[in-house]
């Protein structure tokens, strides 16, 4: 069938077509991030009006491992569907089912992820830190049950919003376990980040994976949120057991007896003997609770840490929501796994990828089951054109030019980072703020309270960093300074003239001066919260971002008519 004949076919027909020229449906805006399968921009989805993330994989083929990584993880992203993994919300048909090479997988997008947020912020409260932990272990809980190991949790495979939600992310290296099937370790596949590694995992201890090792990683996650640094930044299999050991102690004779490799093994006995740190020592602000859990999570063993679920229902979390209600999963069938089980070529990998993406395109599935698809016809699915921005931006990218700017909102929306304060200059500043402020029509009863009538506040300098989105804590041009009180409030100035395209609306709108205030409340529980996806949920700690408050102060200025 000839495009050009399109307007003279049915309705449903033309829906039928609409469906290849998809890639207009998307209007990509900037690099987001970069991994090492490729580049993820965010777009906007003019179909459904919302931000969407759009991640290009390359030359997929080229390795079949690579390939079936790939596989792996649009299939089990499919397949778990839970308010915390990432969902991906559509896959780009290609042109050609035979010969393409690309893919393009289109996922929810969100703003930062769990690194970033642990790097960019130096205040985060013990209700951050809990609500953090029970989303990750309640993901957790969920892929568990659906038989399923991550094997690579680590802070930058989870996606994090500035409301606070978190998202698992990254499942390429995850493992379906089989019943029948020992799960067993091949060391020679074992790439995970070696500083979250379970400790059987730094050295054959044992011959089959088990949950524990995902447990241990959320620990060890949960550690770096409390203090801001990574627990076991090890730089080797060797020192990573070092690092764990001056921590734990070395292991009991019974759990070394139980290391199945010798070599492991005789190292563990030659150790000089290690007592264990009190966790009460190592994280002396952190609530006992939590580190009682924490501990449980750390134990040398795999057995002796808990399950998900069993975390779940510490009484850390008490009151937080109704734990034996956070949703399991259905175990995944096998047969969608049967690939992992034998020798697969090129050929076959292809087929089955492209069998998975037409689960997103119905109809064609539909023609592919009953064998009346053309499988030689291009279609004409504008991947093309697609192709061409993402190199472009890529190209951008990697130039460091503004086109395609790499800077994302996560740091200015969550609690800012403390960049060292100048404390000669705290009193200047504060005094042009408060300034300034007045200036800008806020009376001393609006004003934060640091700044209430000529105050000094007593709380430290930040410096304000630009980006496309703004104000933003992360580096940039330096546009003002923040003083932060109480943890909870900042106030940033800049001079609108100053600021680039994305701020021309406050530039004429608002004149000179424009101020931001940036700011967290603290966290609320409210168990009766529901998920979009209708899971039971929490609400977690609310972040106000700077964004939506500038617009709305603006707003409010333009139409008092009391700035510029
Ligand atoms: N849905 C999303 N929304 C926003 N940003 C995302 C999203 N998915 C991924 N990113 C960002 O893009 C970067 C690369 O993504 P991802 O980790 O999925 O790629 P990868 O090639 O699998 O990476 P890796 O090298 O870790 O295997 C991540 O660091 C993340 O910050």
């Amino acid at each position: 069938m000839c495009l050009w004949n399109l307007i003279e076919q049915p309705a449903a027909e033309i829906e039928f077509f609409t469906e290849y020229g998809e890639g207009s449906r998307y209007r990509i805006e900037e690099v987001v991030g970069k991994g090492s399968y490729g580049i993820v921009c965010s777009a906007y989805d003019t179909q459904t009006s919302e931000k969407v993330a759009i991640k290009r994989i390359n030359d997929i083929f080229e390795h079949v491992s690579d390939a079936t990584r790939i596989l792996r993880e649009i299939k089990l992203l499919r397949l778990l569907s839970h308010p915390d993994i990432v969902e991906i919300k559509h896959i780009l048909l290609p042109p050609s089912r035979r010969e393409f090479k690309d893919i393009y997988v289109v996922f929810e997008l969100m703003e930062s992820d769990l690194h970033q947020v642990i790097k960019a912020n130096d205040d985060l409260t013990p209700e951050h830190y809990q609500f953090f932990l029970y989303q990750l272990l309640r993901g957790l809980k969920y892929i568990h049950t659906a038989n399923v190991f991550h094997r690579d949790l680590k802070p930058k495979n989870i996606l994090a919003n500035s409301d606070c939600k978190l998202k698992i992310c990254d499942f390429g290296l995850a493992r379906v376990a089989f019943d029948d099937t020992p799960t067993a370790i091949f060391w020679t596949d074992y790439v995970a980040t070696r500083w979250y590694r379970a400790p059987e995992l730094c050295g054959s201890f044992s011959s089959k994976y088990t949950p524990a090792i995902d447990i241990w990683s959320i620990g060890c996650i949960f550690a770096e949120l409390l203090t801001g640094k990574p627990l076991f930044p090890g730089k080797n299999v060797v020192h990573q057991l070092d690092l764990i050991t001056d921590l734990l102690g070395t292991p009991s004779a019974d759990a070394i007896a139980r290391v199945r490799n010798e070599k492991a093994r005789r190292y563990l006995s030659s150790m000089r003997k290690k007592k264990p740190i009190p966790l009460s020592q190592k994280f002396p602000n952190a609530d006992p609770l939590a580190l009682h859990l924490l501990e449980r999570m750390l134990a040398f063993e795999p057995k002796d840490r808990p399950s998900a679920e069993e975390a779940l229902a510490h009484p850390y979390f008490r009151g937080l929501a109704k734990v034996e209600r956070e949703p399991s999963a259905q175990p995944v069938t096998k047969m969608e796994f049967e690939f992992e089980r034998r020798r697969i070529t090129q050929e076959e990998i292809r087929e089955l990828i492209y069998r998975e993406i037409l689960e997103y395109h119905p109809k064609m599935l539909k023609e592919f089951l009953k064998g009346t698809e053309s499988t030689g016809f291009m279609y004409p699915s504008a991947v093309d054109q697609f192709k061409k921005q993402f190199s472009c931006l890529e190209e951008n990218y990697k130039n460091g030019t503004t086109v395609a700017r790499p800077e994302r909102q996560h740091a200015s929306s969550l609690p800012r980072p403390c960049v060292v304060a100048d404390p000669d200059n705290r009193t200047q500043v504060a005094a042009e703020i408060s300034e300034d402020l007045s200036k800008c029509g806020i009376k001393e009863t609006e004003k934060p309270q640091a700044y209430k009538n000529g105050a000094i506040p007593s709380t430290k300098t930040t410096q304000v960093y630009q980006n496309s989105h703004g104000i933003a804590a992360r580096p940039g041009k330096v546009v003002g300074s923040v003083i932060q009180h109480n943890n909870a409030q900042a106030v940033a100035l800049t001079d609108a003239g100053e600021v680039d395209d994305t701020r021309k609306n406050v530039k004429n709108t608002a004149g000179q001066l424009y101020y931001a205030r940036s700011g967290y409340s603290y966290p609320r529980r409210n168990s009766s919260c529901k998920s979009e996806r209708g899971n039971e949920g929490l609400e977690g700690p609310s972040i106000v971002h700077p964004k939506h408050y500038i617009a709305r102060k603006v707003a409010t200025a333009a139409a008092e008519g009391s700035v510029g």
